[in-house]
């Protein structure tokens, strides 16, 4: 098979497995040769390979013998790192994120940190919330003129700011290989920092650091207080933009505002274009959850996932991503466990730890408000025995919207509804969600109502 013949194949897998997987599993591998029924390729991480060894061997086995090739197995290989830049390789974070990427360390001459394989513009999903940063890192990652230095992305807490400095160092490898980019923590430059004092080789230290192209240094905040390494972070950063070198930073505030930093590395951190990661709303948190859904159902692929239960946990968990990437990743664990299909009943009982802890304080009365307002009826009808349609549908909705904003029981809330049955919430709550599909007006009244009782 010949590299052209690969990039057909490539074309049909993208089609077989959709284009989300395709460019984030199958696009970063290189084929290599193809001896004696072994089809070999590169990958940049390990992890990569077994992911694709694990869920996409089959399928392009399947379409390299429909295309003619002789080939009984695929072999992957991790590129190896190359003096002048850091080879990306996976790392292992805390965070639940599907299976665990082997944490992999750079070799010791070199600065830089190992990036994630999954940290890329093409898995990062952008809203109106992260346009803006999403837009000024796409930039970055052009290769193009320095026209902002430097980057500065803050934001709270899971929002992003990693992923996106990863993906920015992806996308320079791939448009220019040439460049020397160097991603890496204000922690991880500390401590070269203190490396090289130990070792008596400063020279070394910075003759290194003064040779990139491009440096980014994520969680900069924690050189505060740090006054030694404050001082070589701020020559650093004079010498590189001094050579018209990009530099990306990362902090969980803005440079102003971060405390015990001296004020000309804050002054020095305001000078270029300054973004924030806004906290996420509901349609990002969805776009996020669909996207990795994608991901687990080829993990998974005997299981099936009710309607409704990625809009309940959008709603319901707007702490931050890494929070929610949890909550889907036990939830697909643990119904591949038990064998069961995934509802709304199980992703409550599955994570009512991490749903208690997000909670928004929505209550029952205050929804029954917002309901019978909206629907120009009087409060005590949400309670009482009138049975009519004009009635008894925003009832309904109440009782819908109590199941998906508040942790209360199915008894809970029939109780608080006159003391109905918890049999006539599970039925209110059918009955809305096959509305929301099959009604427009239905899923906006929904939509506006939400809206109004999360803010
Ligand atoms: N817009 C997004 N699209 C897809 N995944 C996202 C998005 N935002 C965050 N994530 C995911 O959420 C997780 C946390 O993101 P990340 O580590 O980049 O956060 P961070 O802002 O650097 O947080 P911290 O301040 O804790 O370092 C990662 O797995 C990341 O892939």
């Amino acid at each position: 098979m010949t590299e052209e013949g690969w990039g057909r194949i490539c074309e049909e897998l993208q089609k077989s497995i959709g284009k989300n997987n395709f460019v984030t599993w199958i696009a970063p591998m290189r084929f290599t040769a193809l001896e004696n029924g072994v089809a070999r390729f590169q990958v940049p991480t390990g992890f990569v390979g077994d992911w694709v060894s694990r869920n996409f061997s089959d399928q392009i086995l399947d379409h390299m013998t429909r295309n003619g090739i002789g080939v009984d197995r695929l072999e992957f290989t991790v590129a190896s790192a190359t003096p002048e830049r850091p080879a990306p390789q996976a790392a292992a974070t805390d965070a639940p994120r599907g299976p665990a990427a082997p944490a992999a360390t750079p070799a010791d001459d070199l600065p830089g940190a190992p990036l994630d394989a999954r940290f890329t513009f093409e898995t990062f999903v952008t809203g109106k919330p992260n346009e803006l940063a999403h837009a000024a890192a796409r930039r970055v990652g052009e290769a193009g003129t320095v026209t902002f230095n430097p980057l500065f992305l803050y934001g709270g807490v899971g929002l992003g700011k990693t992923h996106l400095m990863h993906a920015i160092a992806w996308e320079l490898r791939n448009r220019a290989p040439e460049k020397k980019v160097v991603y890496l923590s204000a922690e991880q430059f500390m401590y070269r920092f203190v490396q090289a004092l130990r070792e008596r080789d400063m020279m070394g230290f910075k003759a290194l650091f003064r040779s990139v192209d491009v440096l980014m240094v994520d969680d900069v905040q924690f050189i505060a207080g740090k006054d030694s390494t404050q001082e070589e972070f701020f020559h650093t950063f004079n010498a590189l933009v001094d050579q018209n070198k990009q530099i990306v930073i990362s902090a969980d505030r803005a440079p102003g505002e971060i405390e015990n930093m001296e004020e000309r590395i804050k002054s020095r951190l305001q000078c270029g274009l300054i973004v924030d990661l806004h906290p996420t709303d509901y349609e990002l948190r969805l776009g996020i959850l669909q996207q990795k859904v994608d991901i687990y159902r080829l993990q998974y692929p005997g299981l099936v996932m009710a309607d409704g239960v990625l809009e309940f946990l959008a709603h319901r968990i707007a702490t931050n991503v890494r929070v929610l990437e949890g909550a889907l990743t036990r939830l697909f664990a643990f119904a591949s466990l038990v064998g069961r299909e995934i509802t709304l009943d199980l992703a409550q009982d599955c994570l009512a730890d991490i749903l208690r802890a997000s909670e928004r304080n929505v209550t029952i009365e205050e929804i029954q408000r917002k309901v019978s307002a909206h629907y120009n009826m009087r409060l005590s009808d949400m309670i009482g025995p009138k049975r009519h349609r004009t009635i008894a549908r925003p009832r309904q909705i109440a009782m819908y919207l109590s199941k998906q904003l508040t942790s209360r029981s199915l008894p809970e809330i029939g109780r608080q509804f006159g003391g109905r049955d918890h049999t006539t919430v599970i039925h209110a709550v059918k009955r809305i969600e096959a509305l929301r599909g099959s009604d427009p007006q239905i899923a906006e009244d929904l939509d506006l109502l939400r809206r109004m009782l999360e803010s």
